[in-house]
């Protein structure tokens, strides 16, 4: 089914592109020019970017294309709490296939610490998140098919806090149902400041769920539903 035949939440743009190296390559082209016009308004740009399974070849057309790199602070959504050099690391992901060829000059704040708990690790990536400049320029989110989006799972513990609009902390441990369960991650009051989002949407399973989650209103049910207003960009593949 073609994302276009889905009504979209007024302000939300929805682009459906044909494989996977077309839908890479016109996600870094997009996020490519939010970053040089950020930088030419205000000298720097931000960029958070999500983890998982799905970014690798996006990252990497990313990475390719031409701006000024040693202007960009790279940041995450959310980490799995495991150091670097461990395969499931959101940062270590980013260090692959991100920071590399021309991107290799931008700089990158991650969120994993080690520490003495999950809870300690999350407020020194609080403090860490103090050097992010906000509001965010350009944030990718990733979504699960359980409509969890950065580390905001249904059902665990500080969902509620993260979700909340005032949320005093930048960043908070939660708990994901599947491994590693320990997570961090960015509170709504930063993720929601981004001037432009980008959703990447893969195949039949993920395009349910968003399907489920414009159904509905209740965020703490499926967390994606906080983003699903302006300025979002749905970019759908099959
Ligand atoms: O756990 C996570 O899941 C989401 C979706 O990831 P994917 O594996 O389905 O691509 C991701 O956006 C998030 O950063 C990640 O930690």
């Amino acid at each position: 089914m073609a994302i276009y035949e889905i009504e979209m939440p007024s302000g939300v743009i929805a682009h459906s592109l044909a494989d996977a190296e077309r839908h890479a390559l016109a996600m870094a082209e997009h996020v490519a020019q939010a970053l040089r016009a950020a930088i030419s308004t205000r000298g720097t740009a931000t960029l958070v970017v999500s983890g998982g399974r799905s970014p690798a070849r996006f990252f990497e057309r990313l990475s390719e294309q031409e701006l000024d790199w040693d202007k960009v602070l790279i940041s995450l959504a959310d980490e799995r709490w495991v150091p670097t050099d461990d395969p499931q690391s959101n940062a270590g992901l980013v260090h692959r296939h991100l920071l590399r060829e021309q991107a290799v000059r931008a700089k990158f704040i991650g969120l994993y610490q080690p520490a003495v708990s999950l809870e300690a690790a999350a407020h020194m990536a609080n403090e860490a998140l103090a050097l992010l400049p906000m509001p965010i320029d350009v944030l990718v989110l990733g979504m699960g098919e359980d409509g969890h989006t950065a580390s905001l799972f249904p059902g665990s513990p500080n969902l509620a806090a993260a979700l909340d609009h005032d949320c005093p902390r930048r960043c908070l441990p939660m708990l994901a149902p599947s491994e590693p369960s320990q997570r961090l991650s960015m509170t709504l009051p930063l993720l929601d400041s981004a001037r432009l989002v980008l959703l990447p949407i893969e195949g039949e399973a993920k395009l349910a769920t968003l399907r489920a989650a414009l159904a509905g209103n209740d965020a703490m049910q499926m967390p994606i539903r906080a983003f699903l207003h302006s300025p979002l960009e749905i970019y759908w593949r099959p």
